[in-house]
């Protein structure tokens, strides 16, 4: 149960259509063509993965949907909103709609489990008393596993936990829209396979729906309901697992061979 869950608001403009559509979208860096023609929707309590080899422009297109960097050419709708044509105020509102689950976590080393997931919430919603605070830092902690964490420092967390505390405090501000950013990286087997089933955990509870970014095929296995595979500046493929990895496209196959490492799904 959460306890802000009537903040989260329905969006008429996207209520039957896709929470993110990607149309015709370019972006380029002087000569290097990154992106060149993406397309891409993301359905409403779907998770879609982004896979590509490092330097494909998975990231630039997590940028580009969050309004972090403009499109050359394009259209990325993101809850019925056309991304490129809001301004700064906008963005803001529009990111506080969406939880960003960072490579490195993003804890700030010198707070608690406590204070650090407190702070997104006084920092964007005001006037919340102290219980209420109290009960959403409970609420989130509780809905990572770490309740007992609560008053110890990051560094005396393993890199699973300050992960899952990293996703509580996105969790706190109610997202419609997770972007996970190489969820597993640095993580052993069994802490990889526990934080792909928060992720999945995190769908099903907090309604979200999501993007996430991997080079690891057994997380895009378990928590993707639909996978996209950049190449050479497009999607090659889009589908589930079985359907972009069944396909004579050689590139398509020599990833598989290269990332894939059976961790018992
Ligand atoms: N602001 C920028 N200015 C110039 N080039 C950039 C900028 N941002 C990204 N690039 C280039 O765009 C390409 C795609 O970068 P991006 O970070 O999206 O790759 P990626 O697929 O996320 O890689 P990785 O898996 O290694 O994180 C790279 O060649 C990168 O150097």
């Amino acid at each position: 149960m959460k306890t802000r869950k009537n903040t989260k608001t329905a969006e008429p403009a996207i209520e039957n259509g896709p929470v993110i559509a990607i149309r015709d979208l370019y972006k380029s860096f002087g000569d290097l063509h990154v992106l060149k023609g993406i397309d891409l929707d993301v359905n409403k309590g779907e998770n879609v993965v982004v896979l590509g080899r490092s330097g494909t422009g998975k990231s630039v297109l997590i940028k580009i949907i969050s309004g972090l960097l403009k499109a050359d050419r394009g259209s990325v709708k993101v809850l019925g909103q056309e991304v490129g044509e809001l301004d700064e105020k906008q963005l803001r509102e529009l990111r506080m709609k969406i939880g960003f689950s960072f490579q490195n976590s993003a804890l700030y080393d010198s707070m608690t489990v406590r204070e650090n997931l407190e702070f997104p919430l006084v920092r964007n919603v005001k006037n919340l008393s102290r219980a209420e605070i109290n009960k959403s830092v409970e609420e989130v902690l509780e809905s990572v596993g770490l309740a007992r964490t609560i008053n110890q420092m990051p560094s005396e967390l393993s890199g699973g936990q300050r992960k899952r505390i990293g996703i509580a405090r996105t969790l706190i501000m109610n997202p419609d829209i997770m972007l996970y950013d190489e969820p597993t990286a640095g993580l052993d087997p069994t802490t990889c396979i526990e934080i792909n089933e928060l992720i999945n955990e995190v769908k099903e509870k907090y309604h979200t729906s999501s993007i996430l970014i991997t080079h690891d095929l057994t997380c895009a296995k378990m928590t993707g309901d639909r996978l996209a595979m950049l190449l050479d500046g497009t999607f090659a493929k889009v589908g589930t697992f079985e359907e972009v990895f069944s396909t004579d496209d050689e590139r398509i196959k020599s990833f598989y061979d290269y990332n894939f490492t059976e961790n018992e799904v």
